[in-house]
């Protein structure tokens, strides 16, 4: 399993023609902001939220946090002029929205070189496709796209998201075949945190990396589930000095909490200090 190396609990959305949202983020306790410039910017406000968004990343100080834009689709009137206005703009990933299969990163890869980029993954066919778009040379991260990807499948809302888990399950798989970030999709109801907390959960337990938020009042569940636990980084801790106490025994396994521990159990336990560390760093920066 390979993780990314830096944190992405808390993804929050904000769209580009929204200024004091755009400010607000910049003390706002989140791992990445997705900019956006697709299905939250109306088509007048296209042109000038780019121009905004623009000026704003030229400008404005995120700190450590990830900035990543989701442009317009290039089959849309406005993709092939989002990608030309972020051309030498200071900004970690472009995201493309609604990727069918490898050529779309491709297309994307050719007309603004030297970025990172991220896919969304939310198409019957990029499910279908998620190992080929995970394993493009320039895919770094991929974003569950939930609400297009119910409208497609013509699924209802279910709070286990029973409908969806094939989706999210496959694109996963590819997201961590490829080594690539891969966070999960938002949950619209934005006032609701017992039902937040429980997708939140849910998603964790998938082993997806974080949360994609709408509104800020979502950022500290996200945070919280997505990050180890106390408990967590305490059995990690005694497990690696269990194994190492073995293996200075000679023996390849050791036991803790009546459970056994292997040297792979070790590489999650190191990858659970390595996050903890991780998170700790951006808090303190
Ligand atoms: C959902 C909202 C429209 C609600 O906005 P609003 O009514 O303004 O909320 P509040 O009054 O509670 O706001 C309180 C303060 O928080 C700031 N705020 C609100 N939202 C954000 C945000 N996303 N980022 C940063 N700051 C935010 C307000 O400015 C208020 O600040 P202050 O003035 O200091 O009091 C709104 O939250 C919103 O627009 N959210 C984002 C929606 C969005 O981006 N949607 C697109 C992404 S989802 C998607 O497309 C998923 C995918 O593609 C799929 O298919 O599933
Ligand atoms: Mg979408």
């Amino acid at each position: 399993m390979t993780q990314p190396a830096r944190p992405f609990r808390s993804v929050l959305y904000i769209p580009a023609s929204r200024e004091r949202a755009m400010e607000k983020a910049r003390g706002l306790p989140v791992d990445a902001i997705i900019f956006d410039l697709e299905d939250a910017v109306a088509p007048d406000e296209k042109a000038p939220g780019r121009d905004l968004l623009v000026q704003v990343l030229r400008t404005a100080d995120y700190g450590q946090r990830a900035r990543i834009v989701r442009v317009n689709g290039l089959d849309t009137q406005w993709g092939r002029d989002d990608l030309a206005a972020l051309a030498g703009v200071p900004l970690e990933a472009v995201l493309i929205p609604k990727v069918n299969r490898a050529a779309d990163v491709e297309a994307v890869a050719q007309a603004l070189p030297g970025v990172a980029i991220w896919a969304m993954m939310e198409t019957p066919l990029g499910m279908l496709n998620a190992a080929e778009i995970a394993a493009h040379p320039r895919l770094e991260g991929m974003v569950m796209g939930t609400n297009d990807l119910a409208k497609d499948l013509g699924t209802r809302f279910r709070p286990d998201r029973l409908p969806l888990l094939t989706g999210l399950g496959l694109s996963l798989l590819a997201a961590r075949a490829h080594g690539v970030a891969i966070v999960d999709g938002v949950y619209n109801a934005f006032r609701d945190a017992e039902g937040l907390r429980a997708e939140c959960e849910q998603g964790r337990d998938m082993g997806f990396d974080g949360k994609t938020l709408i509104h800020p009042d979502q950022v500290a569940i996200a945070n919280e589930v997505f990050a180890p636990s106390e408990a967590d980084v305490a059995l990690a801790r005694r497990q690696i000095e269990a194994f190492e106490a073995a293996a200075a025994a000679g023996q390849g396994v050791a036991v803790v909490d009546g459970k056994i521990v292997e040297n792979l159990h070790i590489v999650t336990a190191q990858a659970t200090l390595a996050k903890a560390a991780a998170i700790a760093a951006l808090s303190a920066g």
